[in-house]
């Protein structure tokens, strides 16, 4: 599907534009803090919340509180923590878990973590309080495997025993509650627009949830290349995300570079 394509056939309806942030508004960068939006991006987003008949919402599977640094907007949904905790068009803030609750637990992964991380180069542990990730984005490939597998050999009994999941990202490892992740959100905020047709973009494995928990939307893939999806259609790249969002806001100019 192109962009224009895709923004011709949804232009003219009433939408629950959902979308995931990295990888799909924002491209991938080395380190998570360096992903930020463009102006323009920013710009396009804010013009949507603020149109009638547009609801917008980001899901990510960062904290609500990163989220909204890098994303200073008004009058749309941010979720973070994959849904665990929300920020509402109103500014409302609404959480599924008590972080207080799982801080002891994400505390003794982080020790894990670090374990066998063992001071090797490359390897980021991110504790999200609800969650907490491993990034080996810019490990070496062997020490990635060997610290993979000895992480996963050291988590095993406490994921077992405290109803946790490992779920493996773009050069990421998450673990966190079983239960929590993005199609409860997609579904909370389909029933609650049931009149606005949903539209998910997302890239990664957390976002097959989303599309899979769309009530009659179409989800949409970021992917250069074709793989296995729910999704119903793809677009190559965050480039061509941000060319729907200006498409939806009536503003085609080409070149957004
Ligand atoms: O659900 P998302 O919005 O896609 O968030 C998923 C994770 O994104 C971040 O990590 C990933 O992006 C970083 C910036 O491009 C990259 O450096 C890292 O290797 C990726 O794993 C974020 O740090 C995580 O907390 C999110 O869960």
């Amino acid at each position: 599907m192109t962009p224009d394509g895709l923004a011709a056939l949804v232009r003219a309806r009433e939408l629950l534009l959902m979308l995931d942030y990295d990888g799909t508004l924002v491209p991938m960068a080395p380190l998570p803090h360096l992903a930020t939006p463009s102006p323009e991006i920013l710009n396009a987003l804010q013009r949507l919340a603020g149109t009638p008949g547009r609801v917008v919402a980001v899901i990510s599977g960062r904290r609500l509180e990163e989220l909204q640094v890098m994303l200073p907007l008004t009058g749309l949904y941010l979720a973070g923590t994959h849904g665990a905790e929300w920020r509402d068009p109103g500014g409302r803030i609404y959480r599924r878990l008590d972080p207080a609750s799982f801080k002891k637990m994400m505390d003794i992964l982080e020790a894990m973590a670090v374990e066998c991380v063992n001071g090797k180069d490359g390897f980021l542990i991110e504790n999200k309080g609800l969650s907490l990730a491993l990034h080996y984005r810019r490990a070496e490939p062997a020490a990635a495997v060997e610290t993979l597998n000895k992480f996963h050999r050291r988590i095993l009994p406490v994921i077992n025993k405290h109803g946790l999941e490992v779920l493996p990202g773009r050069k990421v490892v998450e673990i966190r509650p079983r239960g929590v992740n993005k199609g409860i959100m997609v579904q909370y905020l389909c029933r609650r627009y049931p009149q606005a047709f949903p539209l998910y973009f997302g890239d990664d494995r957390t976002d097959e949830d989303a599309f899979a928990a769309l009530e009659g939307g179409w989800g949409i893939l970021v992917s250069p290349a074709p793989r296995p999806s729910a999704a119903t259609f793809s677009l190559s790249s965050p480039r061509e995300v941000y060319r729907v969002l200006l498409l939806l806001n009536g503003n085609g100019r080409p070149g957004w570079q």
